[in-house]
Parts: structure tokens; sequence; C-alpha cells
């Protein structure tokens, strides 16, 4: 069975089963446990310093794990060789993080269609997708350098990068983090209807309540595991 017939059968994109990962003499996760199906929206909360972004750096295979498996698409990456790992990444994963990470001096469309190319799309059609996406997602395509933008400008253009290559899984690391409130509203909204507008998986970290409270599922990551969070509890 291909990796996109195992997603359909048991709608699973991201399966992560007994997961132990230690830092120094500290195990920041223990036996973890996550399933998230295509469409469906989880945030993680939790203290700072508990482990959520060395959670999203074990499912992009940038740490590797003492134990357990991360399947995402159907495939375990914490057994990947790094040439696999990267074709794979690029095939199936979006990445946003809190402050963009996107180049300055290059215009949107040019930071969108990059991202495109390098995950081995032809020019033309590079071009294209990225300039739907930031028009579909309102950010100015070529009259400015990206360093020009707005906060909130940045961080839609920072998302039509992570979707460009239409990703069966998105991950975002405090997206919001560095926005005004409007500018969070504007972003959490768009991030929250990517599952539904595209029907890709979607794993938030965030702090920011409001964000959480948007996800299907939101979990804490306290004491190295996740637990499901109640409605209106805050972090
Ligand atoms: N290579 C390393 N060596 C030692 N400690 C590390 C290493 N990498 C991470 N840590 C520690 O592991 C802990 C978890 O870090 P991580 O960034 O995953 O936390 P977090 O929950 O995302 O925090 P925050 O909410 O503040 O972003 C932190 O205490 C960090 O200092």
């Amino acid at each position: 069975m291909g990796q996109t017939e195992e997603i359909k059968a048991d709608g699973r994109v991201l399966d992560i089963s007994n997961l132990r990962y230690e830092v120094a003499d500290r195990v920041l996760l223990d036996g973890l446990d996550l399933q998230v199906a295509a469409g469906e929206s989880v945030a993680v909360v939790g203290p700072s310093g508990s482990g959520k972004s060395t959670l999203l750096g074990c499912i992009l295979g940038l740490h590797r794990p003492h134990q357990g498996r991360v399947a995402v698409a159907g495939s375990d990456v914490t057994k990947m060789r790094q040439r696999a790992l990267e074709r794979h990444r690029s095939q199936y994963v979006g990445m946003v993080f809190q402050f963009g990470e996107l180049l300055p001096e290059l215009t949107p469309l040019e930071n969108v269609a990059l991202a495109a190319l390098l995950g081995g799309i032809p020019s033309g059609e590079a071009y294209r997708r990225a300039e739907k996406l930031l028009r579909d997602l309102g950010v100015p395509c070529d009259s400015v350098p990206t360093g020009d933008l707005s906060g909130g400008e940045r961080q839609r253009a920072a998302v039509a990068r992570a979707l460009v290559n239409q990703p069966t899984l998105l991950l975002a690391d405090e997206p919001t983090g560095a926005l005004d409130s409007a500018s969070r509203d504007i972003v959490s909204e768009l991030l929250f209807d990517v599952p539904q507008r595209w029907g890709c998986a979607l794993v938030v970290v965030t702090h920011d309540v409001a964000v959480a409270e948007r996800a299907d599922r939101c979990l804490e990551l306290t004491g190295a595991s996740l637990t499901q969070r109640t409605a209106g509890a805050r972090s």
C-alpha cells in the first residue's frame, strides 16, 4: 500500500506512539502518543521549557528521539536517512515559525515561489501557485520587499510559503507570538481555516489562549506527556 492510501485507510496524517526524548539529564517527552487526522487541528500548550518546540522538532525529523515512532503521512521519520527525510519533509510538511523566517530583501512572491522551487516544482508553476496563494491570503505579491510588510502581512506570507508545496501536515510554532492583537486574529483565523480549505492536518504550538481555543483539540504538555485540556482552562 502506498503512503496516500495508508493515510486514506486510517485518516491519520500524524501518528506518534511511545515517543521518548531526553536532553542532558532531563526527560522531555516520555511515552508520548499523538494522532492527528486529515482536516483536524490540534493546539499544544504548556509551560515554557516543557518541550513543545522539541516535539515539533521530532515531527520534522530535526531531533532523533530515543524511543518511539513518528509517522508522518504513513512513514516513520525517525527511521529515515537525511536525504530521504528532507525529500519527505518538503513533500508532506509545511512549517510556520514565530518570526516568519522569510528573506526580507525578496518580494513575498519570490519568497513563496522559492519554497516551491526548492520543493522541485518547475518555475512557471511555482510562481503561479505562489501568486494565487498570496492573492487568496490578501498579501501584496511583488510591489514591496517582504521586509516592508506589516507583521500580520509577513506572517500571512509565511503561511503562504508553508502551504505552497501543498503539505499534508502544517506545523506552526508560536505563529502569533510577535503580532499585535488585530494581526493575531487575522493570522489565527487563516491558520484554522487551512484544515477545512486545504484538507491538511494542523498542529499549533502556542501560549496564546485565543489561538488554542480555536483548535478542534487542545492538549497540554506537562510531565513529559500530553493531556487533554478542558474547555476554558488557561495556560
Ligand atoms: N540541546 C539541548 N541541550 C540541553 N537542553 C536543551 C537542549 N535543547 C533544548 N533544551 C531544553 O529543553 C527544554 C525544552 O525546550 P523547548 O524549546 O522544547 O520548550 P518549549 O516548551 O517550546 O518552551 P517555550 O514555550 O519557552 O518556547 C528547555 O528547558 C531547553 O532549555
